[in-house]
């Protein structure tokens, strides 16, 4: 196994050893080593694409951070779960911001943030309004952003009934990952999601409404695959009125080209002032995601790590920074010019490169110990790098895999409503939602519980290690269930 640099000196910036040239290069096949196995899973082409965006490659997230801008105010039509105006910083959601900014603001928090956080590779605009629709705002930013920082990948989000006319422009600024909102591809079905839309100088509404807001996301889908963009389409699943639908949306996607299908549950409550939250329309649970995701497997590739970020998220996926990178502490642009020659990115680029590819053979030899287990769920107390790196108490949500006849994949994020350690005790309190979050999860592996959880779990029929801290994720699974080829089975 490679010799590899500790992580945290490398993100403080206290790592000047080189990466060693004996890392061995990633080995195992599609199937072996699941969630470490992105480069042989895909063409290199693709691969060189999405290897460092951390959306479109869940091998990427446990490496890689992403930022979004709020420069793009306006939207072009009306979707009944969505409203703008909610603004909190303790909430993350898509649509919600703190504050929003000119182009130029912008432009200047991407480069404050790419000076002082090594693992950033990729800018979005996610609103809060419609990335295509609010264009000027949009390719103003980008063109700033893409001037000073050329290593930092272009990413953008649309419902897209304005995105046809600009796929040219798309290519032309190298934006190579398109995210499209498709929520449905019959429009008895849309008008039940979208009240109005606003396009050629006129309002829409009803049936209407949806059928060109779904010619239009087609047209729009087809000219960026024709021409080599990566497409994410993102599907909101809103129970009883597009859930069966989206199987058919998935298949109108998958042969129109999409690269990745993310379906996100709907977020609905009265207090966000949605047409939805009002109605009492509810969001999906759990299972019934993870149970329509798995009836898509066969389709275009599933996203199951999305976080349903805030429009102007800052970090890697699962943490935000962004209160670090508000305007007022990025201070006078003309008498504090942000420094960054890029030479932090490039070193932690060129460890991550070693390190995955240590963690990919680490994983195809593992996994060799698991070749008889049933289907096992783990829930995995992570921080990143693709280790069992967290605290159980510090865990606010956990990366879930499965472990089935000699292969672990990622399988989905659980997510709690709070850490069970607040201010060094535990929330006896809370560990009712918690165990409640760890349904049908046989193993929970961390860097460390005390013994009263560990105690409540155990109750619970849930076993839980820390013997396997800061190893690779893989490693610790099949250390921890290698020999239980006689154990129960778990479905998700
Ligand atoms: C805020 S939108 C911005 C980009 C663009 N306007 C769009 O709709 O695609 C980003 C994503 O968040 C999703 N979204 C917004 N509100 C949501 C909610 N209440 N529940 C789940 N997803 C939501 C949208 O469907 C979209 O996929
Ligand atoms: S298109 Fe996007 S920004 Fe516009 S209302 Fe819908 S979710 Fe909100
Ligand atoms: S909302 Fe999902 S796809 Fe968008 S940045 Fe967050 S994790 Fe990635």
């Amino acid at each position: 196994m490679a010799q590899v640099i500790p992580l945290d000196s490398l993100l403080t910036g206290k790592a000047a050893a080189p990466v060693p040239a004996s890392a061995p290069k990633a080995g195992c096949s599609a199937g072996t080593c699941g969630s470490a196995a992105g480069a042989a899973s895909l063409p290199p082409d693709v691969w060189a694409k999405v290897k460092d965006h951390p959306c479109y490659s869940e091998e990427a997230h446990h490496y890689f951070a992403r930022m979004h801008v709020a420069v793009a105010p306006a939207c072009n039509i009306q979707c009944n779960y969505c409203n703008r105006k909610f603004d909190c910083a303790n909430e993350s959601r898509p649509g919600v911001v703190s504050e929003r900014l000119t182009p130029e603001e912008g432009a200047r928090k991407v480069l404050a943030v790419a000076a002082s956080v090594p693992q950033l590779s990729v800018l979005g605009i996610a609103g809060p309004g419609d990335a295509c629709y609010d264009w000027a705002r949009t390719r103003a930013t980008f063109a700033l952003v893409a001037r000073r920082l050329p290593d930092i990948r272009l990413c953008l989000s649309t419902n897209g009934l304005a995105l046809p006319e600009l796929v040219d422009e798309i290519v032309d600024m190298n934006i190579d990952h398109v995210t499209v909102t498709i929520n449905m591809v019959d429009p008895e079905v849309g008008e039940r999601i979208y009240p109005w839309i606003y396009h050629g100088h006129r309002r829409w509404t009803g049936r209407d409404a949806s059928r060109l807001l779904h010619e239009r996301q087609m047209e729009g889908l087809e000219r960026l695959t024709a021409r080599g963009v990566l497409v994410k389409v993102n599907s909101v699943m809103i129970p009883g009125i597009n859930d069966a639908h989206l199987e058919e949306v998935n298949r109108q996607v998958t042969a129109r080209g999409a690269f990745l299908h993310n379906i996100m549950p709907l977020i609905s409550d009265p207090a966000h002032g949605t047409a939805f939250g009002l109605a009492g329309q509810r969001g999906p649970t759990a299972r019934e995601l993870s149970a329509l995701q798995d009836r898509l497997e066969g389709g275009a590739k599933l996203m199951r790590h999305c976080r349903q970020c805030r429009a102007d998220a800052v970090g890697l996926l699962g943490e935000d920074r962004g209160q670090e990178f508000t305007l007022d502490r990025l201070g006078d642009p003309v008498q504090e010019p942000v420094l960054d020659d890029g030479s932090a990115r490039a070193e932690y680029r060129a460890w991550v490169a070693a390190e995955r590819a240590d963690r990919a053979a680490a994983a195809a030899e593992a996994v060799t110990a698991l070749a008889d287990t049933p289907a096992l769920l783990v829930a995995v107390a992570t921080k990143g790098g693709g280790r069992v790196n967290q605290h159980f108490g510090h865990a606010r949500e956990f990366q879930i895999f499965e472990a089935r006849g000699g292969r672990i994949a990622f399988a989905g994020l659980r997510r709690l409503d709070d850490t069970y350690c607040k201010g060094g005790q535990g929330d006896e309190d809370g560990l009712e939602g918690l165990l409640a979050a760890l349904d049908g999860i046989a193993l929970v592996l961390c860097a460390r519980i005390g013994d009263c959880p560990r105690q409540r779990l155990a109750a619970a029929g849930i076993e839980v290690s820390d013997a396997h801290a800061y190893d690779y994720i893989e490693t610790a699974i099949a250390a921890a269930l290698g020999g239980r080829a006689g154990a129960t089975a778990v479905t998700a």
